[in-house]
């Protein structure tokens, strides 16, 4: 809390205190801000005032008399044109003091602490962000110099009001309201008086707030008659085929949260032994909590249209925590609490029946649409590609559904489509992980595979190390990393030679790669010739039993693993360099061979990404040699 806090003794009850820093950074971007959809800041009070109906009417389900003396919620927006005010109303659960403090000084919701932390302080790029991701109750001050929430808890007798013109602090002091709920007064800015219109208002509600669930009307102060905006049906009880593609949008953007398009859109109702409708957003843009260590869904429970929790492990697999929106259940008992969620049959059996689904859904997208599938994969198949670790029962499904950059063909590549084009002696699938798209694709390991025309899928996801571990095949064929164990690159043909000159003969690559042992000792577990390599002389494999090399790294990288397991050394007998090395061997016992042993090492690390194992070492037998070649 802010120590600019000032407490008076007086009846008001007034207290003054600071906006949190990142608030008030927030702020200061709304007051000054030209941003041109302003009109948003409609949709953030309406999207509030909507959950707080959805919150009470949760709470009024164990606490009846909460509701008993006005059980229909409402939202009213009134316009005061003398005054210069809009007044958004509901009747929801409302705040108390300490809530205010907590609410409407700080940075509520995770999406906006993003936001306010990407702010650069340039005013021409922050506004442009607001659009990504809303900013919620604070988009207020787009419209407004002085904002005013008077607000009383359900089921409390005290009503307080909240001030602050945006700039610095704000002030907290006792004040009346007849009922429950919640009232945010703006005082429009001069050039915001155009928000007077009511038919503006009824434009703007209709078109980001007409499927809340709970009825809007709009009416000008003073006014006997009001017109009402949204009946407050929920959307998704409506018939699809009824439902504009324009109000799907506009509903994944209340409940999801995010602001751009939906990119697809799963709508059904299950009807049978157990009832619900199910309506899911595919998001086109990650949203800011996917990577969250906590991979919580973020799907909203209804139960007969009552919102009961957005917690929702229960509902969706972690590996579809990207979906957005609503599950509807007919059967569940409304007074149901979240801790009973866990063990309920019924939401195990609708958990499952809504996985099959959003699943055989993609297969469909992804058979009829593949564009739209491939930019869902682009997003979400990180996310998706868990499951393939995490639930057997589906890996199957989701190995079909996974789709792969490879050495040979631009865009998105399908295990299918990778089988069909497999070389006729091919019995494999090959793949290489690494950290990025670019690490991957210069891994001298894949040179040989290229050579001969053999297609390698480039993994970069972290993720893709693990599934690896578990998923053995698909359809019969076995995936290969083509950094660990032998390559069989031979039995797929020939690959043409680096340049002209023939290859080492075998027995000098034999007493060669007798010296390199010798040289090298434990720190290789061998050393062997190298089918994969063209233009590269070395490079580190794992043996068969051992650890992947990028796994490794990633192990070591989070403290799993204390130290690497020694690697296979293998070498280029058609590279210069090693055709010099296994000259020198010849010759007898020339002590270069030593230096230049090490150095063919270290640069197999080197290409690994690593540095060399005793980098003062590795400076001297450079310096050394570099010496000798220039004298
Ligand atoms: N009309 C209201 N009634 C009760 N509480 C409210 C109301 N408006 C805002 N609040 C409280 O203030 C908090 C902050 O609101 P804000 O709009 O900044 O973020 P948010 O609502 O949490 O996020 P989002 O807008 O994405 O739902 C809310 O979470 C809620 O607790």
């Amino acid at each position: 809390m802010s120590d600019s806090q000032t407490q008076s003794s007086d009846q008001s009850g007034e207290e003054r205190r600071g906006f949190e820093a990142e608030v008030a950074k927030l702020l200061r971007l709304m007051v000054d801000s030209v941003y041109s959809e302003r009109e948003v800041f409609l949709r953030e009070l309406i999207s509030n005032a909507a959950d707080a109906c959805d919150k009470l009417r949760y709470e009024a389900l164990t606490q009846p008399d909460l509701t008993r003396d006005d059980p229909d919620f409402a939202i009213t927006v009134e316009v005061d044109k003398d005054a210069a005010t809009i007044r958004v109303s509901d009747n929801g659960i409302g705040m108390n003091r300490t809530e205010m403090r907590e609410h409407l000084g700080t940075i509520a919701k995770s999406g906006t602490e993003a936001f306010a932390k990407q702010l650069t302080g340039d005013a021409a790029k922050d506004v442009s962000l607001i659009g990504q991701f809303g900013v919620g109750f604070y988009a207020s001050f787009m419209v407004a110099d002085r904002v005013r929430v008077i607000s009383r808890r359900a089921g409390e007798q005290a009503a307080q009001e909240w001030e602050s013109d945006g700039h610095g602090d704000y002030a907290i002091r006792n004040a009346e309201r007849a009922g429950r709920g919640t009232d945010v007064i703006l005082h429009l800015k001069d050039d915001a008086r155009e928000f007077l219109d009511t038919t503006k208002l009824d434009d703007i509600v209709r078109t980001y707030s007409g499927h809340i669930p709970v009825p809007v009307t709009i009416r000008e102060a003073g006014a006997e008659d009001a017109a009402s905006v949204s009946q407050g049906t929920a959307l998704w009880t409506r018939p699809k085929g009824d439902i504009a593609d324009e109000e799907y949008t506009e509903f994944y953007r209340h409940v999801g949260g995010g602001f751009d398009e939906p990119a697809w859109t799963i709508h059904y109702k299950a009807e049978g032994m157990i009832e619900y409708t199910v309506l899911l957003f595919v998001p086109s843009m990650r949203p800011m909590d996917l990577f969250d260590p906590a991979r919580k869904p973020r799907v909203k429970l209804y139960v007969r249209r009552v919102y009961i929790t957005d917690d929702t492990a229960e509902l969706l697999p972690g590996w579809l925590r990207f979906l957005r929106g609503v599950i509807d259940s007919e059967d569940l008992p409304l007074n149901i609490s979240r801790e009973m969620l866990q063990n309920n049959p019924v939401v195990r059996r609708m958990r499952k029946a809504i996985t099959n689904k959003a699943l055989t859904e993609l297969e469909r997208l992804a058979d009829k649409q593949p564009e739209t599938f491939a930019k869902i994969w682009e997003q979400f198949g990180p996310v998706l590609k868990e499951g393939l670790y995490e639930d057997a029962d589906r890996r199957e499904q989701l190995l079909k559904l996974a789709r792969f950059r490879t050495t040979k063909r631009d865009g998105w590549v399908s295990l299918a489509d990778y089988v069909a084009a497999m070389k006729d002696k091919q019995s494999a699938i090959y793949y290489v992980t690494g950290e990025d798209e670019a690490a991957v694709a210069r891994q001298p390991q894949l040179e040989g595979f290229k050579a001969r025309d053999v297609e390698v899928l480039l993994l970069s996801d972290p993720v893709d190390d693990f599934w690896l571990q578990v998923a053995t095949d698909f359809e019969g064929k076995p995936f290969k990393s083509i950094t660990r164990g032998g390559s069989d690159l031979k039995d797929l043909g020939d690959a043409p030679a680096g340049d002209d000159a023939e290859p080492v003969a075998d027995d000098k690559l034999d007493a060669l790669i007798a010296r390199l042992k010798a040289a090298l000792g434990d720190t290789v577990t061998d050393v062997r010739r190298s089918d994969r390599l063209t233009e590269t002389p070395a490079c580190l494999v794992a043996d068969d039993a051992g650890m992947d090399l990028h796994l490794e790294r990633m192990l070591k990288a989070h403290q799993q693993m204390a130290q690497a397991m020694p690697k296979v050394l293998e070498i280029n007998p058609g590279h210069a360099m090693v055709r010099a090395m296994a000259e020198a061997a010849g010759k007898g016992d020339a002590p270069i061979l030593e230096d230049a042993a090490w150095l063919l090492f270290d640069q197999a690390r080197v290409l690994e990404g690593e540095t060399p194992d005793d980098p003062a070492a590795f400076s001297r037998r450079l310096s050394r040699l570099i010496t000798q070649g220039l004298a």
